[in-house]
């Protein structure tokens, strides 16, 4: 696989802080994997990704380098889409589906309004939304959460962006949902030869689609590795007590371990 981005030396220091939020960071992304970015709250997956899109908010101070093998930053949209763990954040409330998800392949796919939606409503076919034509006419507050998701998706993909960056994306969901959801998401990239990027807090869903992983602790790089080498044969102790342990990342530990 060839190198889509190497990521050397980056920080991040958000404005009025002074400790990085992303500290020093050296990973490799190479075009066409799924990696998955693994670490605890706090730890700085969604700094690496807002990074990654270029969407730092004002008076970040960025280090490092990030350099993209088209020489080019991708633009979020176009070229990297996003999904969230909250669909209403990427979803407009007082917008009808079909149209949200047009919105995108018209702007960066130059098509017509009929020619969007009609690529709007394949899309939701190939999210599997029940009744799609149904659902084109629908606002997201009249789907259920996984289908909300669904919609996401769709719109995310919609211009046939190269990358696409899923933060948290399944962890509002409940676990019958979340599987269907990973299982679209990893056959979606597939066929499309696109990177997925996914950021989780759970190292047990991540590891049973990624092709390589990335343990993420306090703004650093604790390791990255194929999936099976790092689950099989951990190098730093933080890895080992997070595969023993199984713990729940999205709660900060009270008492941290000796071991840490
Ligand atoms: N806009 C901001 N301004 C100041 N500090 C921020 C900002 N966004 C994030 N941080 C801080 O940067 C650190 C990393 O946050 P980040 O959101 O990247 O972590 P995360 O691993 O994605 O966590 P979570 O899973 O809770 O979203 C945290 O200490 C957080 O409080």
């Amino acid at each position: 696989m060839s190198t889509l981005c190497q990521i050397r030396n980056l920080s991040v220091t958000y404005r009025g802080q002074t400790l990085p939020a992303l500290n020093q960071i050296d990973l490799d992304i190479a075009a066409g994997e799924r990696l998955a970015i693994i670490g605890e709250s706090g730890s700085g997956k969604s700094t690496l990704a807002r990074a990654l899109a270029g969407l730092l908010p004002p008076g970040a101070r960025l280090a490092g380098e990030m350099r993209w093998s088209s020489g080019l930053t991708p633009l979020p949209g176009r070229d990297l889409g996003f999904v969230f763990q909250d669909p209403s954040s990427s979803l407009n409330p007082v917008l009808r589906v079909g149209e949200q998800v047009a919105e995108g392949a018209r702007r960066h796919l130059r098509l017509s309004w009929t020619e969007a939606y009609a690529h709007a409503l394949k899309m939701l076919e190939r999210v599997r939304i029940p009744e799609p034509d149904k659902a084109m006419k629908a606002f997201p507050h009249q789907l259920s959460g996984g289908q909300r998701q669904r919609v996401a998706i769709a719109a995310a993909l919609a211009a046939k962006p190269g990358i696409l960056i899923a933060d948290e994306a399944t962890s509002a969901l409940d676990m019958v949902v979340q599987a269907e959801i990973v299982s679209l998401l990893d056959e979606l990239v597939r066929e499309a030869g696109m990177t997925l990027i996914f950021i989780t807090h759970d190292i047990a869903l991540a590891s049973g689609f990624a092709d390589r992983v990335a343990i993420f602790k306090d703004g650093r790089l604790v390791e990255s590795g194929l999936t099976d080498s790092v689950l099989t044969s951990p190098k730093e102790a933080y890895t080992k007590t997070l595969i023993a342990s199984h713990r729940d990342l999205t709660t900060p530990p009270l008492i941290r371990e000796a071991v840490l």
